[in-house]
C-alpha cells in the first residue's frame, strides 16, 4: 500500500474525459458535475441514471478512438469492462501526460476516488489508498454523522467574517494581524452556535481589543 497525497482539486470548467457509460462511470460523472468540471463522455451505452444527466454533459456515443485525448483534457476517467483496453488508455495518458484514474487497475491510477461527504463548502475525503473500499464507504458514512452540530453554517459564518475582516483591513501589509486575528476568533467561536454570533459586533470588539495591545496607550 502506498499513501497518497490529498489535496483539493479545483476542476471547475476544466474538461474531464470519462470513459465507459456504466455506474462506475455515473459515479465519477456526479462527482466531477458537483465539482463543476465539464464532463464528456465516450461511450456506447449509457445507463438509465446517467442518461438522465445527458444536458449536463456531452455525450459522445462510440467506443473511445485514441484521438479523444487530442483536446486540452485535464483528466482521464476509465471505467468500462475490457482491462485490455483499459490498459491500453491508460498507456496513451501517461505517454500525454494526462493524469489517469482506471476504475479496475488500482496500479494504473494517478489517483483514487475516495468516499465522500458533503455540505456547502464542507467537503470530507476518506481513502483507503486501495486497501478496503468498503471500508472507505463505512468509513465516509460514519465521520459524516459524527461531526459537530451546525458545522455547515459556523464554517459559512468564518468565511464571512473573514471576508468584512479582510475588507477592514485590506492588503498584504495587514496579513499578519487578520491571521492572528482570525486563529483566535476560530478558537473562540467554533463552538457557538453560529446564529448567535454578531460577525460586526465581535470584530469591533476584538479589533480594537488587538490593536491596543499592539500599541499599547500609556497610563
Ligand atoms: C483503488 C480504487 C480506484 C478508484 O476507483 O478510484 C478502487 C478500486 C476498486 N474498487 C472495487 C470494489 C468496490 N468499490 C466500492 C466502492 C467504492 N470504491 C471507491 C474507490 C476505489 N475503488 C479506489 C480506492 C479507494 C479506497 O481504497 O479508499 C469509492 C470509495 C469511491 C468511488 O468509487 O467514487 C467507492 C465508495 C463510495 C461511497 O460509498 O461513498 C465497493 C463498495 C460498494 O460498492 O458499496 C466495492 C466492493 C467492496 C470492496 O471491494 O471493498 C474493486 C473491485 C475489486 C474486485 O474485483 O474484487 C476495485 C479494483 C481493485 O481493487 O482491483
Ligand atoms: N473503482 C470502483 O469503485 C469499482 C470499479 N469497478 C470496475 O469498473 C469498471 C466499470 O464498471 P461498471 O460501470 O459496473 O461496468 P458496466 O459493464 O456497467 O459498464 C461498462 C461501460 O463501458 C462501456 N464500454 C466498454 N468498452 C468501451 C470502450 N472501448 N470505449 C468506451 N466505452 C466502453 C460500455 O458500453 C458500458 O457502458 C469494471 O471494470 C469494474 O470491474 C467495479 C466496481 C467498483
Amino acid at each position: 500500500m502506498t499513501k497518497s497525497l490529498l489535496i483539493a482539486w479545483q476542476t471547475a470548467n476544466k474538461l474531464a474525459l470519462v470513459i465507459g457509460g456504466g455506474s462506475v462511470a455515473y459515479s465519477r460523472v456526479r462527482k466531477l458535475l458537483d465539482a463543476e468540471a465539464r464532463v464528456r463522455v465516450v461511450s456506447p451505452t449509457l445507463e438509465k441514471e446517467l442518461s438522465d444527466l445527458e444536458t449536463e454533459i456531452e455525450y459522445v456515443a462510440r467506443k473511445f478512438v485514441d484521438s479523444d485525448l487530442d483536446d486540452e483534457i485535464s483528466m482521464v476517467l476509465v471505467a468500462i469492462d475490457d482491462h485490455q483496453e483499459s490498459s491500453r488508455i491508460y498507456k496513451l495518458c501517461k505517454e500525454r501526460g494526462v493524469p489517469v484514474n482506471v476504475a479496475d487497475v488500482p496500479e494504473e491510477c494517478d489517483f483514487y476516488f475516495g468516499a465522500n461527504y458533503d455540505d456547502g463548502p464542507l467537503q470530507v475525503l476518506v481513502s483507503t489508498n486501495g486497501e478496503s473500499p468498503g471500508m472507505a464507504s463505512y468509513l465516509g458514512k460514519y465521520i459524516a454523522s459524527h461531526l459537530p452540530p451546525h458545522v455547515r453554517e459556523t464554517i459559512e459564518m468564518f468565511g464571512e467574517m473573514r471576508r468584512r475582516l479582510r475588507s477592514r483591513f485590506p492588503g498584504p501589509e495587514h496579513s499578519k494581524f487578520r491571521m492572528r486575528l482570525m486563529k483566535k476568533l476560530t478558537q473562540e467561536y467554533r463552538e457557538s452556535d453560529p446564529s448567535t454570533v454578531d460577525i460586526d459586533g465581535v470584530l469591533d470588539k476584538y479589533t480594537t481589543e488587538s490593536l491596543n495591545e499592539q500599541h499599547p496607550t500609556r497610563p
